[in-house]
């Protein structure tokens, strides 16, 4: 973290209404400015939105950065009362006491209690607290702040104006404002040919319309445009032009998210379709902006409250988390690098997303189990898992990555794990190799969805073939996770799936995949009190009746990284897979659900049951011929060719970016 960065409060976001009239305040008098993606097209208001040509001008746009600008203040206020002395910490630091922060905590407070999750995430109303009535209002629309957002379009007052009308006018503004800007960038050009002598070129380029297509559309005008479509299509009945479809309305919205944000269009419209229009909004705003730095205090090590003290000394200003976590920390401010500090490299703690100790909560650990993180590097949850288990029983750490292993040895190190064993397998082996574990977390490679903020690549390199292979992938590593734990283990038989990702397909999709071929797991409560239920239905799909246990973590809803989390437990063995492990020294002896059924390809069991939907099913040897095709496309665009890159036959597609285990590695978290 650079000296002196200052981060928001964790927590949630300001409703929409209000986000919206801290906007207009802003909107018009200041604006940062950011990059769009390439393949950003020009503005294409609805009458002309056939234009398609493409914008290589388009580089900036205006960051409306109404969410900061009110979160930032009312969270640093936050911050500021409960940890006002921090928050002046000076010369004299020395005088802040770490429990003065911690609101005089129980000293036992950090000594962490089997179950934690469940019991830490008892209080709903602490939880509140912390997390308010997130985003409750977001959907909310108070008639003064509508009235007040639209009152910088053209002046006028009324909410009738809010139709289609007002949407061609600026259309028509945005088009009017390229065209005069065309106009300048030819007189320029025309300028400088003249000093230059080049005229003949500034004829080639003399097409207004393609010096229009190369210019940043108005960006102020283009967000006003956004907050007006979603208007109307969230009150679409009272508000639309009859003359105009909801789904041109929408195609026009995404049209300009595309452009404004700089997201592809295709994962654009993936996003967009999860939520209310205003909520997506909310979502694509949030992504603008950072979450909070947190770090988690290793309690094999220290208590949270030393840690925050020895912190504090440092000239760091923090404050806990939020009551739903006795560990974790969050950083405002800090005088030093928090990765190099001596508590650092001691292991004191670990810089971990708040969100990333959401499934380890989910699972729950208990003393003395043997657990399995499948998917473990570099070891945020892991080392979080050993911490809950006191070191006591066997935690098995495993990433097929060997580089990344690295990483996991080094935390498992510096942080003192030493129930650990540290493994690098393809988790999809695992019932061949050892099973009968207690818990079994999945934290499964993903897209990324949910830590844009983080990572804006995911905008525009996440394809339609990667919506297809990390599913299929997510969904073989979740049978096997079923397929190696315990179904009669006296204290669990518990599976958890996570991913940072807010897609349906790498969530809800794939839980329902596992329901639908093992018959001998369901789905329970996480034990977490807050998140979103997971969907139960979703583009004409419905699933499990217990899908809304799962949770889902949003930006901004929470202020943490997109999550999804979902809790299975195994209520008997796996079809066909007794086999008894006792005596080959890998387990306390139990008898282990070694899949034998997983030998044979998965896509075996679907094939039988003849379904193969979005969400219900794959199929490998039609999904290897698209993940092919696209990869043999996406060759040729990049100029390569695809016959030598792809070495070998059928199957070849690939060194490093069609497989999916080496692919699926670089998206990852702590
Ligand atoms: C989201 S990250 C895991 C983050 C980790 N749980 C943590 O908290 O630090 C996903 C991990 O899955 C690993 N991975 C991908 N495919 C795998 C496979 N088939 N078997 C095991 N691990 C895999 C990647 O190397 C990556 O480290």
């Amino acid at each position: 973290m650079g000296v002196g960065r200052r981060m928001q409060k964790q927590g949630p976001p300001p409703d929409l209404g209000k986000k919206r009239k801290s906007f207009e305040a802003e909107d018009g008098t200041r604006g940062k400015k950011r990059k769009t993606s390439e393949n950003s097209r020009p503005v294409a208001p609805s009458s002309q939105s056939s234009n398609g040509k493409s914008n290589s001008g388009l580089t900036q746009h205006t960051e409306g950065n109404f969410v900061n600008g009110e979160r930032s203040k009312r969270n640093h206020g936050k911050a500021s009362v409960k940890s006002g002395k921090a928050v002046t910490l000076g010369d004299d630091s020395s005088d802040v006491d770490a429990a003065d922060l911690f609101g005089g905590f129980d000293s036992d407070e950090d000594a962490i209690t089997n179950g934690l999750g469940d019991a830490a995430l008892g209080d709903g109303d602490a939880l509140r607290d912390d997390f308010l009535d997130s985003g409750s209002s977001i959907y909310d629309s108070e008639p003064e702040q509508e009235t007040a957002r639209f009152s910088d379009d053209d002046g006028s007052d009324a909410e009738e104006k809010l139709t289609a009308a007002n949407i061609e006018g600026l259309s028509r503004k945005l088009q009017s404002a390229q065209d005069e800007e065309a106009v300048q960038a030819a007189q320029e050009l025309q300028d400088d040919a003249l000093q230059t002598n080049i005229s003949a070129e500034v004829n080639d380029l003399s097409d207004t319309q393609a010096i229009s297509a190369q210019l940043a559309p108005d960006l102020q005008l283009l967000r006003t445009r956004i907050t007006d479509t979603i208007r109307i299509l969230d009150n679409f009945s009272t508000l639309h032009d009859p003359s105009c479809s909801r789904s041109s309305y929408t195609s026009q919205l995404l049209e300009d998210i595309c452009i404004y944000y700089g997201y592809s269009p295709y994962l654009a419209e993936k996003l967009f379709s999860l939520f209310t229009p205003s909520e997506a909004f909310a979502f694509f705003e949030s992504n603008e902006t950072p979450r909070p730095l947190v770090i988690r205090t290793n309690t094999l090590r220290t208590s949270r409250r030393s840690l925050a003290q020895a912190l504090i000394n440092r000239g760091v200003t923090l404050e806990p988390v939020g009551k739903w976590s006795k560990v974790g920390l969050q950083i405002f401010e800090s005088q030093v690098p928090l990765g190099a500090t001596p508590e650092y490299l001691a292991g004191h703690y670990i810089l971990q997303a708040a969100s990333s100790f959401l499934p380890v909560m989910a699972l729950a650990p208990q003393e003395d189990e043997r657990i399995l993180e499948m998917a473990a590097a570099p070891g945020g949850k892991s080392t979080y898992i050993a911490a809950l288990m006191k070191n006591t029983g066997i935690l098995f750490a495993n990433d097929s990555n060997k580089n990344r292993a690295k990483a996991l040895i080094g935390n498992i190190h510096r942080l003192g794990a030493k129930n650990t064993i540290i493994s690098s397998h393809d988790a999809r082996a695992f019932p061949k190799i050892i099973g009968g574990f207690d818990r079994i977390l999945l934290d499964a490679p993903c897209s990324g969805t949910g830590v844009i903020a983080k990572d804006p690549s995911v905008k525009t390199n996440k394809t339609e073939t990667d919506f297809l292979r990390l599913p299929h992938l997510q969904k073989q590593m979740l049978l096997a996770a079923i397929d190696s734990v315990d179904h009669a283990s006296k204290t669990g038989g518990y599976v958890v799936y996570s991913t940072c990702s807010v897609t349906v397909e790498e969530n809800e999709g794939v839980v329902q995949y596992a329901l639908s071929r093992r018959p001998n797991v369901k789905l329970v409560e996480t034990g977490l009190g807050f998140g979103v239920e997971g969907f139960k239905r979703y583009r004409g799909k419905t699933f499990d009746e217990k899908m809304g246990w799962t949770r889902r973590f949003y930006p901004h809803k929470y202020n943490v990284d997109g999550f999804f989390v979902a809790k299975l437990k195994k209520t008997g063995p796996s079809p066909q897979t007794k086999m008894d492990v006792k005596g080959n020294g890998t387990n306390k002896g139990k008898e282990a659900d070694v899949a034998m059924v997983d030998k044979t390809p998965m896509v075996d069991d679907e094939k039988e049951n003849g379904e193969d939907d979005d969400f219900g099913g794959f199929d490998d040897e039609e999904d290897e011929k698209i993940i092919e095709r696209a990869e043999r496309q996406r060759l040729k665009r990049k100029g390569l060719n695809p016959k030598s890159a792809l070495k070998g036959g059928k199957t070849g597609v690939a060194a490093n970016d069609a497989d999916p285990v080496r692919k699926a590695n670089t998206t990852g978290g702590q």
